[in-house]
């Protein structure tokens, strides 16, 4: 098929080259021209495990293109996916000035029965608003289709390629079943392709972000009462996780859930229910424990410094807001290190592959390396934010010898408390203390 993706971010780059690689003919579009350049040059802006050789080798078979003019491509496209950003508004809710854009940058140049997919997150009815702009513009009753994607970062080929379901809200069935052929490839399992209206696939989006920051912030929560009263959350997390009912899945307690996306969806769908009079009370309290949560490490710190920082040399190991991703948006580690910067501390970080990305945010206000043992050098503790997975076995013995005093406090529960205490550590995961 012939296929244009508007917008190469995370999830446009990511859908344009899965489709590419499945043998259809992709152009992808961005208003951004020094993207466009470095990926017509085989180069990918973001940092995702496998897709730069998948976008070098799509397009070299010809599969695969980049340019910044709609006028370039959707003539001859059969479907039109919008993947731009939907970020949050000052009210939390989402804005929609990017897809409504993208919407009419493609209009003058849709093809009779194009249809128009929207991949991007958005609020119940806009896919509604969209068509109705759509029809102003062309005159025609345009074809739309929702397609919200689940894809993680860090794995999102994996996830595109091999989704648990694929979820797509129309208005007429037969252009769901248009879309189901170019996802026919990614289902071969017994995978399912759920058809349903536009509403419910906008909502069955959100309604699957909110689920799964709630189980995170219902897992911190009790992490914070174990602390209090002694017990372990790995062994609870253990004890609950074996009842089918609950499972296992996206029950890790840790420093908050960050990103581009559950933080601003929570608050999205927050918005939705107030603009129609209804109080989302456990999303306020999902959303609420998460801005909590983010301070843990900060605030376990100041404890054992007795609330003076300045002058402590504090080491900080993992900054972006999940491991395999150099993405930082909404990312614990930023609330954490202006935080530390506030109160006078001298503080040495380190990533694998976000340090560029945070220089840009908090600037030299932090000491960067290009080696986690490097942080240490007469460290008087090391805060653990991402759980990157050169940080799950360093040498102990070497990290004793180097610290000033060999304190832990670790946001991602990545170390055994009697371990550490055994080799001589003072350590506290997150609801795992002594
Ligand atoms: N990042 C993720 O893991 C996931 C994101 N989503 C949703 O997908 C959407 C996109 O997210 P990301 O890919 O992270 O966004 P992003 O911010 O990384 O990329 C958006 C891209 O769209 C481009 N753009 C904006 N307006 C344009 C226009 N008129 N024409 C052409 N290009 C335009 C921007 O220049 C940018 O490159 C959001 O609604 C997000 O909530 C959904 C699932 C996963
Ligand atoms: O809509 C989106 O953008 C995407 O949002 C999340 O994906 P992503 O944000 O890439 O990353 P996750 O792996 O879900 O992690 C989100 C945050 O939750 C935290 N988390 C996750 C799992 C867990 O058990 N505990 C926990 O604290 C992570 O550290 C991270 O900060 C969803 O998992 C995707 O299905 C969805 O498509």
């Amino acid at each position: 098929m012939n296929v244009v993706v508007i917008g190469t971010g995370y999830v446009g780059l990511v859908t344009g080259t899965c489709l590419a690689d499945s043998g259809n003919d992709v152009t992808c579009v961005d208003i951004d021209a020094g993207k466009v350049e470095r990926l017509k040059n085989g180069e990918i802006p973001i940092y995702e495990p496998g897709l730069e050789d998948m976008v070098r080798r799509n397009s070299a078979a010809g599969r695969l293109s980049f340019t910044t003019q709609p006028s370039a491509c959707v003539p001859g496209a059969e479907c039109v996916f919008i993947a731009v950003g939907t970020p949050q508004d000052e009210d939390g809710s989402a804005d929609l000035k990017y897809v409504m854009g993208a919407a009419e940058a493609v209009a003058p140049y849709l093809r009779k029965n194009a249809i128009v997919i929207i991949k991007s997150t958005v609020p119940v009815g806009t896919n509604r608003l969209v068509k109705r702009r759509l029809d102003e513009l062309t005159g025609r009753d345009v074809h739309i289709a929702s397609n919200p994607e689940f894809l993680k970062e860090g794995c999102a080929i994996d996830d595109f390629m091999r989704p648990d379901r694929v979820v797509v809200g129309s208005i007429d069935p037969d252009v769901a079943e248009t879309v189901h052929e170019l996802y026919k490839p990614f289902l071969r399992t017994e995978k399912p392709f759920l058809k349903m209206g536009l509403e419910s696939a906008e909502m069955t989006k959100y309604v699957a972000n909110c689920m799964l920051a709630t189980k995170i912030s219902f897992i911190n929560e009790m992490a914070n009462l174990c602390e209090l009263v002694g017990a372990d959350i790995n062994d609870v997390r253990r004890g609950i996780g074996h009842d089918q009912r609950i499972g296992f899945a996206f029950l890790f307690p840790g420093v908050g859930y960050g990103g581009s996306c559950f933080p601003k969806d929570v608050r999205a769908l927050r918005a939705t229910g107030k603009e129609l009079g209804f109080e989302t009370s456990v999303l306020h309290a999902v959303d609420d424990v998460n801005t909590r949560q983010k301070l843990v490490l900060f605030n376990k710190l100041a404890r054992h410094f007795k609330n003076d920082l300045a002058g402590k040399k504090i080491a900080v190991w993992g900054l972006s807001f999940k491991p395999k991703t150099d993405d930082i948006r909404d990312a614990p580690s930023l609330e954490l290190l202006r935080k530390l910067i506030a109160a006078g501390a001298n503080v040495h970080v380190h990533d694998p592959v976000a340090v560029p990305n945070v220089q840009r945010v908090i600037g030299d206000a932090v000491t960067y390396h290009s080696h986690q043992y490097d942080t240490l050098e007469q460290a008087e503790a090391l805060a653990i934010v991402t759980e990157w997975n050169e940080y799950r076995n360093p040498d102990f013995d070497y990290i004793l010898h180097k610290m000033k005093s060999p304190v832990i406090f670790d946001g991602r529960n990545l170390y055994d408390l009697n371990r550490m205490t055994k080799l001589g550590f003072t350590y506290s995961g997150i609801g795992v203390t002594r």
